[in-house]
């Protein structure tokens, strides 16, 4: 029923992979009978579940060719992959939106196609709810540098767990077995200050970190190791972020921490002198300054993380949205607080758009009524008029895997 109901262009696209040379040994051809008997084999990585897929096309293939009839992208824009891919110096490439309207495909398929293009590639996933494995197919948890199986120059993935960061977080505030920033205050001789700084609500930025905090850590992490001299060769690295909420959020962060702890920090020297005599009496001091450099650092991370974010030259934060209004209200506001927190944004990319049918089908008339709608909003919209727009289909298959990732790569990332 599915394919009878798709617009004829996109049930005639073709995803079509080949196993590398390295993952060759596990490969095995099933024919997609199940799904539309007209359709061509596709492989299957046994080990792996499906790694992908054709869909119908003018003649039956050999087993190392095909020839694809159409390919119906409605892409008006195109994203400058070509200048994208020139620049020699490393970029950072930040793709975010909304939940669920492609983020991870869109970041997973920029980053195939940067190491296929022959920079050496890390993607990082510092959403909470990761789904970097399930794009690429392949198991990437653990917290360390992965390399991506089916390409042939290198590409390695990387879910960082924003929870342990948070804890790592946690454990700095409450270090020397204290109660937060209670103790932390006391500790530093500003017991008495703590209610007056009660603005700052320090209490609950140390003992309930904010939302994005984790994110923020996550980021920074990734950079300090990105700098080490052992990665130097990666040129390219691109970040696969939280939803909306989570990056604007953590857009305001540094900002809000770089304030409080600057702050903190500031009293703490001034009191420090004439407390810590008094406290290395009793002990404690040294653990105590321990703490206090631990919040210097993170807030010095903090601020690099900004810095990241809002450097032209190294940055480009991409926008991924859905032809929907929700999505583009939303994609609209994220634009907003980007330009408010001076990030470098220039491309917005419209997922899932639906072709023209060539069908009958009322429903994907209506949707794609619905989306023309949505898409005239976005070439409407003040905050999002200006970005170049690139259209990326809905196909009718899951984006997973790297043969999937090139193709969907090819179509946008042009
Ligand atoms: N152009 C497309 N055509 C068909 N399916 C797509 C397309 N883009 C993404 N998908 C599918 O939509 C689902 C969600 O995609 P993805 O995980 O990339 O979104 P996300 O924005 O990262 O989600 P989350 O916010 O939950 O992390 C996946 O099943 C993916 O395969």
């Amino acid at each position: 029923m599915a394919p009878r109901c798709l617009p004829t262009s996109i049930s005639r696209m073709s995803i079509y992979g080949f196993p590398s040379r390295n993952s060759i040994s596990h490969m095995g051809l099933f024919p997609d009978t199940l799904r539309n008997p007209n359709r061509l084999p596709f492989w299957r990585d046994s080990s792996r579940g499906f790694s992908f897929i054709s869909l119908p096309i003018t003649r039956r293939p050999s087993r190392h060719s095909f020839q694809v009839r159409s390919i119906a992208t409605p892409t008006e824009a195109v994203a400058g992959f070509d200048e994208m891919v020139a620049e020699t110096q490393r970029k950072y490439y930040m793709l975010g939106g909304k939940g669920g309207v492609g983020k991870t495909s869109c970041a997973a398929s920029l980053a195939v196609k940067f190491a296929n293009s022959g920079h050496p590639t890390i993607v990082v996933s510092t959403d909470p709810a990761h789904s970097l494995s399930d794009s690429f197919a392949q198991d990437l948890t653990g917290g360390t540098l992965v390399p991506v199986d089916g390409l042939d120059s290198p590409l390695f993935a990387l879910e960082i767990n924003p929870e342990k960061a948070k804890e790592e977080f946690r454990n700095a505030s409450q270090s020397n077995g204290g109660t937060g920033v209670k103790d932390f205050m006391d500790s530093m001789g500003l017991g008495m200050l703590a209610e007056q700084l009660g603005e700052l609500k320090l209490g609950e930025l140390l003992d309930t970190p904010p939302p994005g905090l984790d994110e923020a850590i996550a980021i920074s992490k990734v950079m300090q190791f990105v700098e080490a001299p052992e990665y130097n060769m990666f040129s390219r690295i691109i970040f696969d972020t939280a939803p909306t909420g989570h990056t604007l959020r953590l857009l305001s962060l540094p900002d809000f921490l770089d304030k409080s702890i600057g702050k903190i920090m500031t009293l703490r020297k001034k009191i420090a002198s004439a407390t810590s005599a008094i406290k290395s009496v009793f002990g404690q001091e040294e653990a105590r300054q321990d703490a206090s450099d631990k919040l210097e650092k993170l807030r010095e991370r903090m601020i690099k993380v900004r810095e990241l974010f809002r450097n032209t030259e190294s940055t480009e934060f991409i926008i991924v949205t859905i032809p929907t209004v929700m999505a583009v209200s939303e994609s609209s506001r994220l634009h907003a607080s980007l330009m408010k927190e001076s990030v470098p944004v220039k491309k917005l990319i419209i997922n899932q758009v639906l072709p023209p049918s060539a069908s009958d089908c009322k429903f994907c008339a209506v949707k794609r009524k619905d989306q023309m709608r949505a898409l005239d909003m976005i070439k409407n919209d003040p905050e999002l008029m200006s970005l170049t727009l690139i259209q990326a289909p809905l196909v009718d298959v899951e984006i997973r895997g790297v043969p999937a990732l090139r193709f969907l790569g090819d179509i946008i990332w042009k």
